[in-house]
């Protein structure tokens, strides 16, 4: 076996990262570099934009409030977006799906058109460098701007799908879950699924037991589904009463995006050893390590495979299987499954681990998705 530490494992591990919003993925690097280029961040201090230690969620809200104060133009989009890749690629992710929510920004000049073609423009450019990651956009609801917004999005990214042959591949719905309720966009995840865009839905991110309810109960055999957090989907002792919940969970097999960290500075659970990731882990439930946003949380997608290596013993072979278990849950097509699948087994090679006996029938490959 080849003499890597489990931590120096988790890195060079290939990953694939299908949780991340582009505002909160800065590098402090990338920021510390804007600020020598720029002179200032719009009066917006560093130490303001990344939780130090755990808050509570409307605080990182706070946050995300300022960061939106500091990317404002096409150029810093653009910047972002490109460092955003990299810095992903750089930590072994082999496939990444990044999400944001398109600006307007009249003063800027900023569109939500030209925000799309700006981000498409980076993700082209990092292919044409060579930068080893395939990269897919999603487009983000805010659920603080309202239904009518909401439809705006479902347009623009349809769009944008079409002309960029699949490089946006779908929707996610997201912002401060105290703010609206989800299931009032539920005719606009249905429209957003007719029209073929995959959808990544903030869920139960805190305890909404009524709209979790409402969203699955409507969605499920009807979009290819993920859901972001799902802190609160599963029956636990106060959690009386989700038995409906989970069970639609289980029986469509729909991905849940864990984020440990950002769970956990969020104050939404207690610590690593308490986070459902492991729930749903011992369920054989699919279930994917993401970071949500690096840059605000402090924390590389293999920080994410450490910490939780660390917490529950897990050895090599174990980060393998998980690795390779999220895989079926990317919003892309079987090819580009198998491909992943070829690029781990190299490794495994590489590293002398074993590697997982899987069984690639049409069943096995086919993706957990509801649809
Ligand atoms: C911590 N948990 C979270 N829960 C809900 N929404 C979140 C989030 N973290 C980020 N966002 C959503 O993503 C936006 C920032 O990226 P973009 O400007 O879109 O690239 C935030 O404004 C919020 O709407
Ligand atoms: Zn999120």
């Amino acid at each position: 076996m080849a003499n890597t530490s489990i931590e120096e494992f988790c890195r060079k591990l290939p990953k694939v990262e299908l949780h991340a919003h582009l505002n909160t993925s800065f590098s402090m690097t990338f920021l510390n570099e804007l600020l020598r280029k720029s002179g200032n961040l719009n009066g917006v201090s560093l130490e303001d934009l990344h939780l130090a230690e755990a808050k509570p969620l409307a605080e990182g809200f706070a946050i995300f409030s300022k960061l939106h104060q500091v990317f404002r133009t096409e150029e810093t989009i653009y910047q972002l977006t490109h460092s955003v890749i990299r810095e992903f690629a750089e930590d072994n992710v082999k496939y990444l799906e990044l999400r944001s929510t398109p600006k307007h920004i009249p003063e800027t000049g900023l569109t939500r058109d030209i925000y799309m073609q700006t981000m498409v423009r980076a993700v082209q450019d990092c292919q044409k460098e060579g930068v080893d990651i395939t990269v897919r956009l999603l487009v983000s609801i805010d659920r603080r701007q309202g239904v009518e917004v909401a439809k705006i999005a479902v347009d623009l990214a349809e769009r944008w799908m079409k002309s960029t042959q699949g490089l946006v591949i779908g929707m996610d719905f997201s912002g401060d879950p105290k703010v609206g309720d989800a299931s009032d966009y539920i005719p606009v995840f249905l429209d957003a699924a007719r029209r073929g865009l995959k959808l990544s839905l903030h869920l139960a991110e805190i305890p909404l037991y009524k709209e979790t309810k409402k969203v699955l109960q409507a969605c499920c055999g009807h979009c290819v589904l993920r859901i972001g957090h799902g802190t609160f989907l599963h029956r636990y002792e106060s959690n009386q009463g989700h038995e409906e919940i989970e069970d639609l969970v289980v029986q469509w097999k729909i991905p849940i995006e864990a984020c440990v960290t950002s769970n956990i500075l969020s104050k939404t659970v207690n610590g690593p050893g308490s986070h459902h990731f492991w729930y749903w882990h011992r369920k054989q439930h699919p279930v994917i390590l993401c970071t949500d946003g690096k840059g605000v949380f402090g924390c590389l997608l293999s920080d994410e495979y450490y910490r939780v290596a660390k917490e529950f013993s897990l050895g090599r072979e174990d980060l393998v299987s998980m690795a390779l278990s999220t895989f079926d849950s990317i919003f892309e097509s079987d090819d580009l499954k198998q491909r992943l699948r070829d690029i781990l087994r190299s490794f495994c090679e590489k590293e002398q681990v074993a590697f997982p006996n899987i069984n690639t029938s049409k069943e096995k490959m086919s993706t957990y998705c509801c649809v």
